[in-house]
């Protein structure tokens, strides 16, 4: 018998958005991964591609409007006996003025930019794989 849809892995987006070396980073709250440190994004719903994900999760959680999000890489996160997570990172390059702003205040504490060598700890575990992984961000 094929495994119920609740017990396959799931999609997740992250969304590098770069302004020069620093990145957009917010500390998680309210669900798993609570008080770790992740990219705006989330789940890829039914029909989207990723670029479409990208976009809308930008834009619902930070207020910024992103074009032409490209893919940057994946990694595979096994959380736990029941949640698995695909997360597939795309990346855009934003303007200097552009700033975050808070929209889901019970989903984020704050969204702040770093530079991608100095991401503060703990880090959500897709990110963290991320980081461990031979992607390199600038050549
Ligand atoms: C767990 C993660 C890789 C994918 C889901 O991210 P998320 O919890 O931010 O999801 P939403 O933004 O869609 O609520
Ligand atoms: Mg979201
Ligand atoms: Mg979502
Ligand atoms: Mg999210």
């Amino acid at each position: 018998m094929s495994p119920a849809a609740s017990d396959r892995p799931k999609v997740g987006v992250g969304v590098l958005l770069f302004k020069g070396e620093n990145v957009l980073v917010g500390k998680r709250k309210g669900s798993h991964g609570s008080g770790t440190f992740a990219l705006p994004g989330g789940h890829l719903e039914l029909g989207e591609s990723f670029e479409q994900c990208a976009i809308r999760e930008v834009l619902e959680e930070t207020g910024v409007q992103i074009r032409d999000p490209v893919f940057a890489y994946a990694t595979n996160t096994v959380f736990n006996a029941t949640t698995h997570y695909v997360t597939i990172f795309m990346r855009v390059d934003v303007e200097p003025g552009v700033e975050a702003k808070l929209m889901e205040p019970d989903k984020c504490e704050g969204w702040t930019w770093v530079p991608w060598d100095s991401i503060p700890e703990p880090m959500f575990e897709p990110l963290l794989a991320l980081k461990e992984s031979r992607y390199q961000p600038f050549g």
